[in-house]
């Protein structure tokens, strides 16, 4: 939490190792990144292209679902400049803004998930024995009562309507995307939505500084997201990686595609017929990285369960209802750590 010191300062200073509450266990610390392309992760994350007839795109989005939980989709009507000065906005509100003047947008210290710039997610202590190599800017977008830009920069100028702009383009993708995830399941169109009803969404733009010793940190720990469905943009320095049969898988880079990640909560509503995406991402010691990360959850106090329709005798449910609210105070009180806390909710069937 805040009263953190965000890891540009240590970045900038030139320290040549990383202050030991950085330093992972040797069980989570990655494998360099190669920059060849050459490895046979390279085409393990599919690009859909959205602009294909609506039955293939459905079969590649089951294909996709069923092996990885993570997809690019391209020619996906979000338009490409738009993404490009947002990139921009946000990296230049990290690089080019004197210290001084960003921390007037700090997170409220002691309390989770507050909106804007920080470095550390946890609040408890307890959680905190290794921080992720990471500053961030949280904008809460919608529904509209949530959104207000005066809590967010006003510097680069165009930063406030940016972020509004893209907030709105992510909610038509994510309905989009939720409509085709619920057909290929051979469910209605709008079967996942309605169970999440209305959208909360955040917007986090992730600032990864480079790294004096990227074997020994993560950016971000592994984890899965807790919500519905993400959205994430990277630039082209690279550093996502996904869990695919306990191997990690470098997410490369793709100009212009949107990455689509499924969240905890499509786990439960599918039936555990798709899974979340168990993510982290990786630092490097010579390139600053960001993404912009559009998250898509149910209000705290909606209860989510298994799709009715997906369930009979032979397919019973395989997780607990839980109300979203609790999911997430049980999150900030576990800590990621993987999937632990949806595997809590795991029935034994
Ligand atoms: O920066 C990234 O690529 C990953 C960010 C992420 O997974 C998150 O914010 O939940
Ligand atoms: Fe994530």
């Amino acid at each position: 939490m805040e009263g953190a010191v965000r890891v540009q300062i240590l970045s900038q200073a030139g320290i040549s190792e990383v202050p030991s509450q950085y330093i992972q266990p040797p069980e989570n610390r990655p494998t360099p990144i190669t920059n060849t392309k050459t490895s046979l992760s390279y085409d393990n994350v599919p690009a859909i292209d959205l602009s294909h007839k609506e039955e293939s795109v459905i079969a590649a989005i089951q294909e996709a679902c069923q092996e990885l939980g993570a997809f690019h989709v391209i020619n996906h009507g979000v338009p490409a400049k738009l993404m490009d000065d947002l990139r921009r906005s946000c990296l230049s509100f990290f690089n080019d803004f004197p210290m001084e003047d960003k921390l007037k947008y700090a997170c409220q210290p002691n309390s989770a998930a507050s909106q804007g710039y920080g470095s550390r997610m946890l609040v408890s202590s307890e959680n905190d024995s290794v921080l992720d190599w990471r500053d961030y800017f949280d904008h809460h977008t919608l529904p509209l009562s949530r959104r207000n830009p005066s809590f967010w920069p006003h510097f680069p100028p165009e930063y406030r309507e940016l972020v509004a702009d893209y907030s709105d383009e992510m909610k038509v993708l994510a309905q989009r995307l939720l409509g085709l995830i619920s057909e290929s399941l051979g469910l209605r169109a709008s079967c996942i939505e309605d169970a999440v009803g209305e959208f909360y969404q955040n917007i986090t733009a992730s600032y990864y500084p480079p790294c004096p010793q990227p074997e020994l940190t993560l950016g971000l720990q592994s984890h899965s997201d807790m919500g519905a469905i993400t959205l994430l943009i990277q630039d082209d320095v690279g550093g996502l990686q996904v869990l695919k049969d306990g191997k990690w898988l470098t997410v490369h880079p793709l100009p212009n595609a949107i990455l689509v990640l499924l969240a905890d909560q499509t786990e439960i509503i599918t039936n555990g017929k798709y899974r979340s995406s168990v993510h982290r991402a990786v630092t490097n010691a010579s390139k600053a990285r960001l993404s912009v990360v559009t998250f898509h959850d149910p209000a705290k106090a909606v209860r989510i369960s298994p799709a009715s329709d997906l369930l009979s005798e032979s397919s019973p449910p395989r997780y607990a209802p839980v109300v979203y609210g609790d999911y997430v105070s049980s999150w900030y009180s576990k800590g990621p750590d993987g999937k632990r806390n949806l595997d809590a909710l795991m029935l034994d069937t």
